[in-house]
């Protein structure tokens, strides 16, 4: 368990690798069912925990488990990587600290548009991290506050992103794990953020056009800000 009992969840490696170089030293491997951590000499708990919702879920939960059973809960989940960005409003190489979770693509297409699987009677779709935590972290890194779409399907077209623009006019970015890590938090009644560096536009397809270095680099430089802020944090 990290000393300030703080788990980042990030897709892959490479974003783990990113988190991790705001934290230099050696690192320790921990092995668990379900999860493997790395765990730097001062800071959280980093935790590579797979594309998309489902298995970021699993991960982020198997790691949750075993943390509780050796009687060392986490005290906060945060979600962190890279993602695509609205703009102009969140532009490649910004910041942006998710004031909503949202499963933007959870629920039943309709002749009359999407219906979320909250209103077919069902579970959640939106996850609120706690307000205090979303404005320091802002301050600290500079990041831009909005929603950070969870999906399954990255966007490739306008009409796709002027859909999701449509149905979550305040969206900031979208990504493929928030969600799934909330759930996992949820589950465990611990806290959880959602940091994401922008990569990449949302909307036409263009692998030309994304920035991951760039990215992954803004990552890392976010999380040295916003370290002080993890360890000084308290759930009110
Ligand atoms: O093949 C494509 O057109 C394509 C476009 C953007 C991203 C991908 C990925 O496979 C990356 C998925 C990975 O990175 C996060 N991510 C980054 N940009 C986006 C995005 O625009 N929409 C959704 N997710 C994005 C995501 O959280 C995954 O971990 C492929």
């Amino acid at each position: 368990m990290s000393p300030a009992g703080i788990l980042v969840a990030t897709a892959v490696p490479a974003e783990r690798d990113a988190v991790a170089r705001a934290f230099p030293g050696p690192v320790t491997d921990v092995s668990l069912p379900g999860a493997a951590l790395h765990r730097p000499p001062a800071g959280p708990d980093l935790l590579a925990a797979g594309v998309g919702p489902a298995l970021a879920a699993a991960s982020t939960a198997a790691a949750l488990t075993a943390a509780a059973l050796a009687g060392t809960p986490y005290a906060l989940v945060v979600s962190a990587g890279i993602a695509g960005g609205f703009v102009p409003e969140a532009p490649v190489g910004s910041l942006v600290v998710a004031d909503e979770i949202t499963a933007a693509d959870l629920g039943a297409e309709t002749a009359d548009g999407f219906l979320p699987v909250t209103e077919l009677g069902f579970g959640t779709v939106t996850h609120r991290p706690p307000h205090t935590l979303v404005q320091a972290a802002a301050d600290a890194t500079g990041a831009r506050v909005g929603p950070v779409l969870t999906v399954s399907t990255v966007t490739g077209t306008v009409a796709r992103a002027t859909a999701l623009r449509a149905r979550h006019p305040r969206a900031l970015a979208e990504a493929m794990e928030g969600f799934g890590v909330a759930e996992a938090a949820a589950a465990h009644g611990t806290p959880v953020l959602e940091l994401r560096a922008v990569s990449n536009p949302v909307g036409p397809r263009d692998r030309a056009a994304w920035r991951i270095g760039e990215a992954l680099a803004a990552l890392t430089e976010g999380f040295g800000k916003l370290a002080p802020v993890l360890e000084s944090w308290k759930q009110p």
